[in-house]
């Protein structure tokens, strides 16, 4: 099994950075919504930014932001990538995309089979999906809630789409999240915290140990 891409999401300290990238994470994620516990400026995150330039792509998540707002964290921090984790349509990625020139994940929120249909709307528009679990009733924010959906669901997926598998992934579980989807990517966030918002770095490690164990369990 090829090693999926591992984006650890919601980072505000350097230290983190350094961290998770030096365990392997491809991606790193910035919060850019007022309302998460993991939210960060935009000139705190130039500076994160700026730490790991070409070591890991660096995704600026946003929630329904219009242009301006987009705009000001495009020049001010520079993301390789844009992660759109509202209700954004197809039209509004492909004007994202068209407006700041950077590849754009965007997310879904599942819990039925059709809520994932809704993936052949963003079929050659989005770069990557972000599969995520739909936030519990009363949830404040859309994303980072450390809930599961079924990932049976994915079964009958079409293998090329590219994803992340997201939605309440931790040391525990990432074993069988892997062995039932097969995901091309993982994202997480809360699965590595001690308190909202805060990284901590034995959960940090326990999340890579587990995905290193399953995956050298899958070549043996
Ligand atoms: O994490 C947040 O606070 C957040 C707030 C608003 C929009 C998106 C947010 N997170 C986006 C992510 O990509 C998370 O990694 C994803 O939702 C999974 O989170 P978790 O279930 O905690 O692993």
């Amino acid at each position: 099994m090829k090693r999926p891409d591992i984006k650890i999401c919601g980072i505000s300290r350097t230290e983190t950075l350094d961290h998770v990238i030096r365990r392997g994470a491809s991606h790193v994620g910035f919060i850019f919504f007022e309302k998460s516990p993991r939210h960060v400026e935009p000139d705190v995150a130039a500076d994160l930014i700026a730490h790991v330039r070409g070591r890991a792509k660096t995704v600026a998540v946003t929630v329904n932001a219009d242009n301006d707002l987009l705009e000001e964290i495009v020049y001010a921090a520079r993301p390789d990538m844009l992660q759109l984790h509202g209700h954004e349509s197809a039209e509004r990625v492909v004007t994202v995309k068209a407006l700041f020139g950077l590849p754009v994940i965007k997310a879904l929120s599942v819990r039925s089979e059709a809520d994932l249909a809704m993936i052949e709307e963003y079929r050659g528009v989005a770069d990557r999906m972000l599969l995520d679990a739909k936030p519990p009733a009363g949830a404040d924010l859309p994303g980072g809630n450390g809930v599961t959906f079924d990932w049976r669901l994915l079964e009958a997926m079409d293998p090329t789409i590219p994803y992340f598998l997201s939605g309440g992934l931790n040391s525990e579980n990432v074993a069988e999240a892997l062995a039932v989807t097969g995901a091309p990517g993982l994202d997480m966030s809360s699965g590595v915290e001690s308190a909202p918002g805060i990284k901590d770095p034995a959960r940090i490690d326990a999340f890579f140990d587990a995905v290193e164990a399953a995956l050298s369990l899958k070549t043996a």
